[in-house]
C-alpha cells in the first residue's frame, strides 16, 4: 500500500488482464504499486475472478473489449497514465488464421498507441516475446545469448512475425509527441517460455500423461536447452519497468529487454518434468524415442490433417513443422540488462516459483478428482 507521503493517484490499464499473464500483473500491480488509484482491465474475455478485486482500496474496472477495435481501446486509454499492453493471440498451433493473428497483435498494438497519442497518455510497457528474435528455423542456436546479440531472426510464421512488428512499432513510438506536448515513452519486454499458474500447455502436458498412465514420451534430446521464466517475475517485470519508466524515460525509453529469472536451462520437456514429475508424470526415454526424421514426418502429417479438417473442426496438436523445429533449437539467454537499467530482481526464486507451479498443477488433480466424484 502507498506510504502516507506517496499519493495514489495514477491510472493503469492492462490490456489482456484476464489471460495467463495479464492475470498475474494484474495482481501484482494491486500487491506492488502504492501510487496505483484505479486499474482497468481490459479483454476480450473478462474472467469471474475479477469480481474478487472490486473489494479492495484501488479502484478495479473491467472493460470488454477488442484491441482491433479503435474505438474501444481510445474509450478504454482515456484518463490513464500507463499502459501495458499484454493482450494478444499466442498461437503458433494454427488455431488462427495468419490475419487474425495480425489484426490482433499488430493493428491491435498500433491501436494502443494511437490511443496513448490521442489521449495524452504518456508510459507504454509492450509485453514482447523472445521470438521476435528466435529461435529461427534453420536450427541456429540462441546460447546464453543478451538484447545485443547478434542473431538471425526469421519471421516466417505469422506469431513471431507479429510480435516482431508490433514491437517495431512500439520501438518506433517512442518520442512521439502524445496530446498535451508531451513525449510518449515505451519500451518492450521479451519473456522466454513463461511457465506458472494458469500455463495452458503446462496444463495441456500434464492431462496428456495421465491419459497415458502417467508417461510423457521423450521427443527432443536432453541436449537441446529452452531457457524458461516464471510468470510471477515476468509480472513483476512489467510492474517494476512501468514505474521506472516514469522516472528515468531517457534510459528505458525506446528499449528491450529479456525477462528471466533463475530458472535453470533445460530441454523443454526435462524442465516441465520439474513440475509434472512431482505431480505423478514421468518423461519415458534418456533419448527420443523417435528419430527426428519421424518427427518431422509426423509433424507434416498434424499439419496436412488440421488442413483437410479445418472446414470440419479445430484440430491444433501440440506437434507441427514449426513447434518441432522449436524445441529442437536451443534457445536460452544470459542478460542483466533489466537490472542495470531499473533495478530489476527477480520477486520469485527458482525454488518459490517451483513449488508455487507444482501447487498449481496438484489444486488442477484435486479440483479434477472432485469433479470426478461429484459426477
Ligand atoms: N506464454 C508465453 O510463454 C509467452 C512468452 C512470451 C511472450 N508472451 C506474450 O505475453 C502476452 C500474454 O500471453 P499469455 O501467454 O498470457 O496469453 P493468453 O492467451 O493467456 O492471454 C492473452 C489475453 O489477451 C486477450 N485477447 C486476445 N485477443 C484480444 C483482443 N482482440 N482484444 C482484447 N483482448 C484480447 C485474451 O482474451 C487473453 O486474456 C502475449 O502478448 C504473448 O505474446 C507469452
Ligand atoms: C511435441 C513435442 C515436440 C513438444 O516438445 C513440443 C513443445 C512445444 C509445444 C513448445 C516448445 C517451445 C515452446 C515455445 C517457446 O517456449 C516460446 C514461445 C514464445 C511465446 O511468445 C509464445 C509461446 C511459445 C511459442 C512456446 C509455445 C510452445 C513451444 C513451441
Amino acid at each position: 500500500m502507498a506510504s502516507p507521503e506517496e499519493a495514489q493517484d495514477l491510472v493503469y490499464l492492462v490490456t489482456g488482464g484476464c489471460g495467463f499473464l495479464g492475470e498475474h500483473v494484474v495482481r501484482m500491480l494491486l500487491q506492488q504499486e502504492p501510487r496505483l488509484y484505479e486499474l482497468r482491465v481490459f479483454d476480450l474475455h473478462l474472467s469471474p475472478w475479477l469480481e474478487e478485486l472490486k473489494t479492495g482500496p484501488v479502484q478495479v474496472t473491467a472493460i470488454q473489449g477488442d484491441v482491433t477495435q479503435a474505438h474501444e481501446v481510445a474509450a478504454a486509454v482515456a484518463g490513464a497514465h500507463v499502459v501495458i499492453h499484454t493482450a494478444g493471440l499466442v498461437d503458433v498451433f494454427g488455431r488462427a488464421s495468419p490475419e487474425t493473428i495480425h489484426e490482433v497483435n499488430v493493428q491491435g498494438t498500433q491501436n494502443v498507441i494511437e490511443a496513448c497519442v490521442q489521449n495524452g497518455t504518456q508510459f507504454l510497457v509492450y509485453t514482447s516475446s523472445m521470438e521476435v528474435v528466435g529461435p529461427n528455423t534453420k536450427g541456429h542456436h540462441f546460447y546464453r545469448g543478451n538484447e545485443d546479440t547478434p542473431y538471425e531472426a526469421v519471421h516466417k510464421h505469422p506469431y513471431p512475425r507479429s510480435k516482431a512488428l508490433a514491437e517495431k512499432l512500439v520501438l518506433e513510438a517512442n518520442g512521439r509527441k502524445v496530446c498535451g506536448g508531451l513525449p510518449l515513452v515505451t519500451c518492450a519486454l521479451r519473456p522466454t517460455g513463461i511457465y506458472g499458474e494458469g500455463h495452458q500447455i503446462m496444463r495441456d502436458f500434464y492431462h496428456q500423461g495421465l491419459r497415458l498412465g502417467g508417461r510423457l514420451f521423450r521427443a527432443i534430446p536432453a541436449s537441446v536447452e529452452h531457457g524458461r521464466v516464471y510468470v510471477g517475475n515476468v509480472a513483476w517485470m512489467h510492474v517494476l519497468v512501468a514505474r521506472e519508466l516514469q522516472q528515468r524515460a531517457a534510459l528505458i525509453g525506446g528499449q528491450v529487454y529479456f525477462c528471466y529469472d533463475q530458472s535453470p536451462y533445460r530441454s523443454y520437456e526435462d524442465f516441465n518434468m520439474e513440475f509434472l514429475g512431482p505431480c505423478g508424470v514421468r518423461l519415458v526415454g534418456t533419448h527420443p524415442l523417435l528419430p527426428y526424421w519421424m518427427l518431422l514426418i509426423l509433424a507434416l502429417f498434424n499439419a496436412l490433417l488440421q488442413w483437410l479438417l479445418r472446414p470440419l473442426l479445430l484440430y491444433a496438436p501440440l506437434l507441427n513443422p514449426y513447434t518441432l523445429a522449436i524445441a529442437n533449437t536451443t534457445f536460452t539467454v544470459s542478460t542483466n540488462k533489466a537490472q542495470r537499467h531499473f533495478g530489476y530482481e527477480p520477486l520469485f526464486s527458482w525454488e518459490e516459483s517451483r513449488t508455487r507451479t507444482i501447487r498449481w498443477i496438484q489444486a488442477m488433480e484435486s479440483a479434477s478428482v472432485a469433479q470426478l466424484s461429484r459426477s
